[in-house]
């Protein structure tokens, strides 16, 4: 185990941040730290880098107890959300900083530049300024920079969150495959479940600065711990007192198995997917069930239909308990996946 963080508590005033967190995580491999605003990932990221002390628990890298230990001396990288690039340094300058600091010989800083600037694929832009770099660029040579001094540990907090949609879809899979190159083991923060389910070979699930859950994607998607897991990682409806996947809902115009009854009050068409909104006796609201088109046009599904729904076999549901799952109704409104 690489990181091992045992019996950590934070507070600040008597605000609890972080309370009784046990992790392992992993050797190699790319943990997310994932959770709504303000539930706590930073503040363990902080701790884990040396940024912050925790009132109580140890961590422990790479078999030291590392918990006393200053930042500068736990060999961790590290990237922010806004890089703080030197700005009157060239892109290579900034990338050998954390070597020339460290007082290493200068063949090898030059070295060791070039490796990484090629590794992040900026070698041709290495006697540029930093303001002459996209923001994509500019968070690959902060990740350069964060890899030249070859970290123990990578700890990224939302690397991506300033940029677009489009650019952080590219530097996300870069990422990964990156990651996979050097092998480092990294962690990173994020509140978005599309990019720590689609990256991450371990997600950590943090809510109120406590661990709901944590497991490889699969095993939080598939078999969720609870309702809030659940609702945070995609779209959630409601049915008999249980949360269900829109998608894992089958749909019929006719009578089948253990199939509730409902009526079609609303039929709407995202992309390739229609969304239908299933009126349901005992139902507060109504039951929301996605499918294809082409299954909606089939079965000609439309307002007013009469329809039965069933859960498909091994569809993920969680009984509720009266909490309710904080991004659900955000992406109930969005375009379902
Ligand atoms: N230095 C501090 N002093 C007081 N409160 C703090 C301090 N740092 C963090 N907090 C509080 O601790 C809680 C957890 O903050 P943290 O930044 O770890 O959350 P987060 O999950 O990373 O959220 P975000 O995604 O918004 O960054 C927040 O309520 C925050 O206001």
């Amino acid at each position: 185990m690489s990181i091992r963080i045992s019996g950590v508590n934070k507070s600040f005033g008597d605000f609890a941040a972080l309370t009784d967190i046990d992790l392992d995580l992993p050797s190699g491999q790319l943990t997310a730290l994932l959770g709504p605003s303000g539930g706590g990932k930073s503040t363990l990221l902080r701790i884990i880098a040396g940024l912050e002390l925790g009132d109580t628990g140890t961590v422990e890298i790479e078999g030291v107890d590392a918990t006393r230990l200053p930042a500068r001396k736990r060999n961790v990288g590290f990237v922010f959300q806004h890089y703080a690039a030197f700005r009157h340094m060239s892109v290579a300058d900034n990338v050998g900083f954390g070597l020339r600091i460290r007082k290493r010989p200068k063949a090898e800083i030059a070295a060791r530049t070039q490796e990484m600037l090629e590794l992040v694929h900026l070698a041709q832009f290495a006697d540029r300024l930093p303001a002459q770099l996209s923001g994509g660029q500019r968070q690959r040579m902060a990740l350069a920079r964060a890899l030249a001094i070859e970290p123990t540990v990578l700890l990224l907090d939302e690397p991506f969150g300033a940029l677009d949609a489009k650019v952080r879809k590219e530097l996300r899979d870069w990422l990964r495959r990156l990651h996979d190159e050097v092998s480092v083991t990294t962690v990173f923060v994020t509140h978005d479940q599309e990019e720590a389910l689609e990256v991450a070979d371990r997600i950590v699930v943090i809510n109120n600065g406590r661990v709901e859950q944590e497991g490889t994607p699969d095993q939080l998607y598939d078999e969720p711990a609870g309702e809030f897991v659940m609702g945070f990682l995609g779209p959630v409806t409601t049915l008999q007192g249980h949360l269900v996947r829109p998608h894992d809902l089958e749909v019929e115009t006719h009578p089948f198995g253990a199939a509730v009854a409902g009526h079609v009050e609303r039929l709407t068409r995202i992309g390739f997917e229609v969304r239908l909104d299933v009126s349901v006796a005992g139902e507060p609201v109504p039951v929301l069930v996605t499918l294809t088109r082409a299954d909606a046009a089939r079965k000609a599904l439309a307002e007013g239909s009469d329809v039965w729904i069933l859960p498909v076999p091994g569809a993920s549901r969680v009984a509720i308990t009266g909490q309710v799952p904080l991004a659900a109704e955000d992406d109930l409104a969005a375009p379902a996946r």
